[in-house]
């Protein structure tokens, strides 16, 4: 497990590209038969990127967390961006169709993933935070939670939100988790930009062609930087910094957040024209 101390915005301007990538951009996370994880001490999320190809793949439990297992003192959302599959926890099976996504509460302590064809393996995506207590593993179906319609194909950010781990839904301790699918044509996320100092946020895009990048925009919103991002690579967005991209193609987004409160709309928006 990679571990990336918290940062704080008045080191953004002594940081060149090469520094904010590390600090920010978390890229390989998908590995053949892999669980390959980041542990960023910004609200102490985990994120593991886990591929089954020639058999099943299970969670570790890392020695950064000091836990016999990994659910130990923890809970994640976890989304499917690749095939279909499944994942095992505890014995019982769960069916992870692209676009999923499964709650794994707190307790877990046998943590499997498995997909149907090692020609078309599944990419399990896991956002974990720490946890009190224990709330169901539960399954949500793509486009199964609460769905909003956002933006405007006139400014090219129109967007489907889908939000699956929530207040009023599938209930965590800590962590919300949907998907934002941009309709085709549309290049645009997250238009008004906003911070919620509450949360940590991270993206992870997927669904973007090879060549193209999501050029994204982080930082406070008057001293703004940009990353630009390939295809299933994730982004972490501490409670200060913005979280907003353009991209060369559509694509589609995991944002999963953990902190202070569940509140989605807990955030403060800022006009295009007051950024710098
Ligand atoms: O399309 C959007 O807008 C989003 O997906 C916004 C994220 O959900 C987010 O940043 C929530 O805080
Ligand atoms: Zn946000």
């Amino acid at each position: 497990m990679q571990t990336r101390y918290a940062t704080n915005p008045e080191q953004i301007p002594g940081f060149d590209t090469a520094a904010l990538r590390d600090r920010y951009l978390v890229e390989g996370l998908f590995v053949d038969d892999g669980a390959t994880a980041v542990y960023t001490h910004h609200d102490r999320v985990v994120l593991v990127g886990v591929k089954p190809v020639s058999g099943p793949v299970t969670l570790p439990p890392y020695p950064e967390i000091r836990s016999d297992y990994f659910f130990e003192h923890r809970e994640a959302g976890i989304v499917n961006v690749g095939g279909s599959g499944r994942a095992t926890i505890d014995g019982e099976s769960f069916e992870m169709a692209t676009g999923s996504c499964l709650y794994v509460g707190m307790g877990a302590a046998s943590v499997e993933f498995e997909s149907d064809a090692a020609a078309e393996p599944a990419r399990l995506y896991i956002f974990s935070a720490p946890a009190h207590t224990r709330y169901p593993t539960t399954l949500v179906p793509a486009g199964g939670g609460i769905r909003r319609e956002l933006g405007d194909p006139l400014t090219s950010n129109r967007r489907t939100l889908n939000q699956y781990i929530h207040e009023n839904g599938v209930r965590s301790c800590q962590v919300v988790m949907g998907v934002t699918e941009l309709h085709p044509g549309n290049m645009w996320n997250t238009l008004p930009a906003h911070t919620h100092d509450r949360r940590t946020e991270c993206y992870l895009y997927f669904g973007l062609p090879d060549e193209a990048r999501v050029v994204h925009i982080l930082g406070e919103p008057t001293e703004t930087r940009h990353l630009v991002v390939a295809n299933e690579q994730a982004i972490i967005a501490p409670s200060w910094s913005v979280h907003s991209g353009v991209g060369t193609a559509s694509y589609s987004f995991v944002w999963a957040m953990a902190g202070e409160n569940q509140s989605f709309d807990d955030m403060d928006g800022f006009a295009i024209s007051d950024m710098r």
